[in-house]
C-alpha cells in the first residue's frame, strides 16, 4: 500500500532513496536546507552538486519547509550527517506533536554521535519519546548513491528488535534492483555501518601511499575483527559482521572510489592536509568524526582497536602516517582469533 513519506536530507543518498521510494509508488516529500537545490529539483528533477547524472521522478516534491514535508506522513526517513541528527529530531518533535501523527522513523545514515557515542537509534528515542512515533528502524549496507541512482544491483538490510516494523520497511524499498533483508540486531547493524567508514579512511591511505593489494586485505580483515570486537562488547550479535552491513558494507566502502571515506584516505595518504581534504568534498565524510567517537569509547571501555587508534592519532595529533604503519606492523606477536 503507497505511504506517505517525508525524506530529510537532500544529499547524495536521500535523494536517491527519496526517487526510490518514489518509484515504488509512494508520496514522498525530499526535505532540504538549501533552496537553490530544493528549486532545481522541484523545476529542473535534478541535483547536479550531489549526483551530476542523475535524472529524478517528476513526481518527487522537495521542499525547505519541515512542516510541509511531515504533512500527515506515515513513515520519517531521517538522511542527514550523524551530527546533525539530534538536532533535527528535537526540531521536528514539536510538528509531529501539533500535526498529531506518530510516524514510524528509520534513519539510513552511518555513525556515533560525537561526545555521547552513542548510535542514531539511541539518539532518536532519546529524542523523540515512544508515544509520538511507532518503531525506529535503520536502514544499511553496500549501497553508494551512485550506484543505485543507476539501478545497479544492492542488496541492504533493514534491522528493527520488532521484525515485524522491519519487514515493513523491507516492504517499504523493495523492487527489482533494490532487494532488503532483516535483522533484528540494530546494535550490530548501526555499529558495522559506522565503523566501516574508519577502515575505509586507512583503506584510502595506504592507496595513497602506494601499498599493494596484500596490505589493503590484511586491513578489511583486522578492520573486521576490532569493528566485532568492540560491537560485541555493546551487545551486538558476532553473525552480523559477516552480514550486509558489516563486510559487505566494509568491501564496498574500503574498495570503491564512489567512497567519500576511501577518497578522503587516498588524499591523506597522498600528503594533502585534513582540512583541505573535507573542504573540497563538498559532502560528508562521516569517518573523521567517528574515529574520534570509536577512539574515546574503547579507550573508555578498554577494547584494544588498534587500527581504530591509529587512524585517530593521524587525523587528530598529525601523526606522520608511515611512522604509524610502521609501529603497528611491529606491535608484538598476536593470536589471529580473540
Ligand atoms: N552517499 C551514500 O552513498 C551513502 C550515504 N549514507 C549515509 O547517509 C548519510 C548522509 O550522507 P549523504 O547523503 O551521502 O551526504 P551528503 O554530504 O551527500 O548530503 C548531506 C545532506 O545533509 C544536509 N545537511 C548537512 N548538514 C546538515 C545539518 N546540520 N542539518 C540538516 N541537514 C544537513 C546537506 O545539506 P546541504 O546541501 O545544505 O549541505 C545535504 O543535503 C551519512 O550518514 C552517510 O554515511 C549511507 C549509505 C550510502
Ligand atoms: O556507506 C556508503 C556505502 O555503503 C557510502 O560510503 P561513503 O560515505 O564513504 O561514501
Amino acid at each position: 500500500m503507497a505511504k506517505k513519506i517525508a525524506v530529510l536530507g537532500a544529499g547524495s543518498w536521500g535523494t536517491v532513496l527519496a526517487n526510490l521510494l518514489t518509484e515504488n509508488g509512494h508520496q514522498v516529500t525530499l526535505w532540504g536546507r538549501n533552496a537553490e537545490h530544493v528549486a532545481e529539483i522541484n523545476q529542473h528533477h535534478t541535483n547536479r552538486h550531489y549526483l551530476p547524472k542523475f535524472k529524478l521522478e517528476p513526481t518527487l516534491i522537495a521542499t525547505l519547509s519541515l512542516e510541509q514535508a511531515l504533512d500527515q506522513v506515515d513513515v520519517i526517513l531521517f538522511v542527514i550527517p550523524t551530527n546533525a541528527i539530534r538536532k533535527m529530531a528535537q526540531q521536528i518533535l514539536p510538528i509531529i506533536k501539533r500535526q498529531g501523527i506518530r510516524p514510524m522513523l528509520i534513519h539510513a545514515s552511518k555513525g556515533l554521535e560525537l561526545g555521547t557515542h552513542k548510535r542514531l537509534s539511541q539518539v532518536l528515542t532519546e529524542e523523540i519519546p515512544a508515544e509520538f512515533r511507532r518503531e525506529i528502524v535503520v536502514l544499511s549496507g553496500p549501497s553508494h548513491a551512485e550506484n543505485v541512482s543507476e539501478h545497479d544491483l544492492t542488496s541492504i538490510t533493514a534491522a528493527c528488535s520488532n521484525l515485524t516494523a522491519a519487514q515493513q520497511v523491507q516492504q517499504l524499498f523493495m523492487n527489482d534492483y533494490f532487494r532488503v533483508y532483516t535483522n533484528a540486531d540494530v546494535i550490530g547493524v548501526e555499529m558495522g555501518a559506522a565503523l566501516k567508514n574508519v577502515i575505509a579512511l586507512g583503506a584510502g591511505a595506504l592507496h595513497g601511499l602506494g601499498y599493494g593489494d596484500n596490505a589493503k586485505a590484511a586491513l578489511m580483515t583486522r578492520g573486521l575483527a576490532e569493528i566485532s570486537r568492540l560491537g560485541v562488547a555493546f551487545g551486538a550479535n558476532p553473525l552480523t559482521f559477516i552480514g550486509l552491513s558489516g563486510v559487505g558494507d566494509l568491501i564496498v566502502t574500503c574498495t570503491s572510489v564512489n567512497s567519500r571515506n576511501w577518497r578522503a584516505g587516498n588524499q591523506l595518504g597522498q600528503g594533502k592536509p585534513l582540512q583541505q581534504v573535507l573542504d573540497e568534498m563538498g559532502m560528508v565524510v562521516e569517518g573523521v568524526s567517528t574515529t574520534r567517537a570509536a577512539y574515546e569509547l574503547a579507550q573508555q571501555q578498554g577494547i584494544e582497536m588498534p587500527i581504530t587508534n591509529t587512524i585517530y592519532h593521524v587525523l587528530y595529533d598529525e601523526k606522520e602516517i608511515r611512522t604509524a604503519i610502521t609501529e603497528i606492523m611491529q606491535r608484538e606477536g598476536k593470536q589471529e582469533l580473540d
